[in-house]
């Protein structure tokens, strides 16, 4: 539990409320309604959010809860069956190139090519973007992410850990005002997933940036969220901050919510 209080005292947020809606800014994210349907299947079930500019949110959930679709939704890559979504004011994906260029992604699960190197994946991505100085900031991300003993190096023959953090370098390129991170830290070992999520707090400190990801892993979110969205068969089970979430169902960490959600187990005072 010791271990656990030293890492939540690393949250930026973690005690402090989600950042206030600003009346005169649209939400970085604003998802009304939405479904999917994938033939049979319903991905995602009737949700809706609004995410707050300058804000961490993990979106967690068991296999096949409906995040990675919400996500490519959000992204405009995945066309929703019904409902909206807006991202920094602009509807998604009739007027998706309004904010392509200020929002950028990452997966583990999509690979860039695999014979070009790590320089030339990022210099093909930055030129994607128009981003200025491009020499600069590869090499920028490079010194930021520990990639220099690699750049030059086939993206196919990198590590997973490896690979996990210049698909961050790639999501990082355009210095997004939105960041939307499906598994950031996957495959990382213990200290470099700790440095990754340093990493990402000073990036959304530095840019009041907003980030979205999904995770699997119940430390990486209390320590780095404001705020967790529990979908659970593509509905949202729970939204609130992770203080407040644990103490709903009377747990001391997210790891014993999500085994609570998981199997069905009701939340305290919940009928
Ligand atoms: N392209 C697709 N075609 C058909 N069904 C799909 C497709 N993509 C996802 N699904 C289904 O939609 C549901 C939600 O999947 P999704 O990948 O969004 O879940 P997830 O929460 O990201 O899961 P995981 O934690 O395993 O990555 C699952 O039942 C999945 O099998």
């Amino acid at each position: 539990m010791a271990q656990l209080n030293g890492h939540m005292q690393h949250g930026q947020t973690r005690e402090g409320q989600p950042p206030a809606a600003d009346p005169d800014r649209p939400a970085a994210i604003d998802v009304a309604h939405l479904v999917k349907d994938y033939k049979s299947t319903r991905a995602v079930d009737d949700i809706s959010f609004r995410i707050a500019r300058g804000s961490i949110t993990g979106l967690l959930g068991g296999n096949g809860a409906g995040k990675t679709t919400t996500i490519a939704m959000i992204m405009g890559l995945v066309l929703p069956t019904s409902g909206s979504v807006h991202v920094l004011g602009a509807k998604i994906p009739e007027q998706s190139y309004d904010v392509l260029g200020r929002m950028n992604f990452e997966s583990p699960y999509v690979d860039m090519p695999m014979r070009l190197t790590v320089r030339q994946n990022l210099t093909i991505f930055g030129r994607l973007y128009a981003v200025r100085r491009l020499r600069e900031r590869i090499d920028q991300l490079a010194a930021d992410l520990d990639l220099k003993d690699f750049l030059d190096r086939a993206n196919g023959k990198l590590s997973a850990g490896q690979k996990t953090r210049v698909a961050l370098a790639k999501a990082l390129i355009n210095e997004p005002d939105l960041l939307l991170l499906d598994e950031p830290t996957a495959s990382l070992d213990p200290d470099t997933a700790d440095w990754v999520r340093q990493h990402l707090e000073s990036y959304r400190k530095a840019r009041n940036a907003t980030i979205l990801l999904a995770s699997h892993n119940m430390l990486e979110v209390e320590r780095l969220c404001d705020r967790v969205i529990i979908m659970k068969r593509g509905k949202i089970q729970d939204d609130d901050s992770p203080d407040r979430i644990m103490a709903r169902y009377n747990r001391d960490t997210l790891e014993e919510v999500f085994l609570d959600v998981a199997r069905g187990r009701a939340r305290e005072g919940a009928s």
